[in-house]
């Protein structure tokens, strides 16, 4: 288990990590997510002893990573993917590695075999593409064989079968047992992956929970409805035990409700609906809605939630919850939008 405790760092003026305190159980995935620049790497990096905290202590199952002899053989970490010499070869980059921590060269075999570079074992790393650089980092982490792995966004830049592969073995490592901690920026690799969630912004904790309960409670639907007689609309849904919300654009979300019957109903009231779709709010888009406030980093225009990848207004679902003062923002954000 990793435990974090009022873990802070700050370079300067600039507080990267902000009292972080939370846990990394073993036995399942735990996935880490921010935007660019939250504070993930640098939180990383403290875990491993690589930074020093401003304040605040990182222990692993109880001791600290400075006690440990032979830290391999109890956290193995894949952080940066191009950090090995480019003119030494991956089995003598492992060699060193196992020899700095006594652990046999047999091993060393083993890990090459796993991640399935026994071919290239002797080829120099600067001749490495991105994929195999990764497979390199997970095979020193993978070394001593430790209780605890880390992985610092393992899968960037991966082809599909590279992606599967990784998420596969994260998976594996996390069913024996294993304390498995990989942070991303993407919550939909995440939710293929993980089985808890860390998500911290601007440094500071946001969430800490299940992938399930994430699931439950940001995956709600509902189906907006459009008409040029609102006022009808309105009184025939007061009249059923519904829940309406208003939606982006004159029209009206029903919390759960079912496209047929909600139609029928319509047509029995004899009103004219130019719209009747269902809504669905990805996990993505939940993500995107909780670190909204602490994105610091935006392409050109502002995070607008509820806008698609075209700029179409409006894949929210309405039975979505956003924190505390986020519906507003979001309906400012498309008034300003409209
Ligand atoms: N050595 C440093 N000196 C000054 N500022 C730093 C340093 N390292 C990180 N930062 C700042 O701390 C903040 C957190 O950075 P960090 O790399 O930990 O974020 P991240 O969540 O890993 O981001 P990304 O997803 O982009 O990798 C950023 O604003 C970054 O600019």
């Amino acid at each position: 288990m990793i435990e974090l405790h009022e873990l802070t760092k700050r370079y300067g003026d600039k507080t990267a990590v902000d009292g972080l305190s939370f846990q990394v159980p073993q036995g399942v995935v735990t996935g880490f997510l921010g935007p660019n620049g939250a504070g993930k790497s640098t939180t990383m990096r403290m875990i491993l002893d690589l930074d020093r905290p401003s304040s605040g202590r990182v222990t692993l199952d109880g001791r600290r990573y400075g006690q440990l002899a032979e830290p391999l053989k109890y956290i193995g970490a894949l952080l940066e993917a191009k950090a090995v010499h480019p003119g030494r070869t991956a089995r003598d980059h492992l060699l060193w590695l196992a020899q700095s921590n006594r652990i046999p060269t047999r091993r060393v075999d083993e890990v090459l075999a796993l991640v399935g570079l026994t071919d290239v074992a002797r080829k120099r790393a600067r001749g490495f593409s991105l994929g195999m650089g990764q497979r390199l980092g997970i095979a020193s982490a993978l070394l001593g064989d430790p209780e605890i792995l880390m992985f610092d966004e393992p899968v960037n830049g991966l082809d599909p079968e590279g992606i599967l592969w990784i998420r596969n073995l994260m998976k594996r490592l996390a069913g024996e047992g294993r304390t498995v901690f990989v942070s991303s920026h993407l919550m939909s690799e995440m939710a293929l992956t993980a089985d808890h969630l860390v998500v911290i912004g601007k440094g500071r904790l946001l969430a800490d929970l299940s992938m399930a309960d994430f699931i439950e409670q940001n995956s709600r639907s509902a189906v907006r409805l459009r008409t040029p007689q609102p006022e009808l609309l309105l009184d025939v849904l007061a009249a059923q035990p519904l829940t309406v919300e208003a939606g982006p654009g004159g029209s009206y979300e029903v919390v759960d409700g079912d496209p047929a019957k909600l139609g029928d109903l319509a047509a029995a009231n004899g009103i004219t609906l130019h719209e009747l779709s269902p809504q669905r709010a990805s996990l993505e888009e939940a993500f995107m809605q909780m670190t909204a406030d602490s994105v610091e980093y935006h392409a050109g225009a502002q995070v607008v939630a509820g806008t698609d990848a075209a700029g179409a207004a409006g894949t929210w679902g309405a039975g979505w919850q956003p924190p505390a003062g986020g519906r507003k923002k979001r309906a400012k954000q498309q008034k300003g939008a409209n």
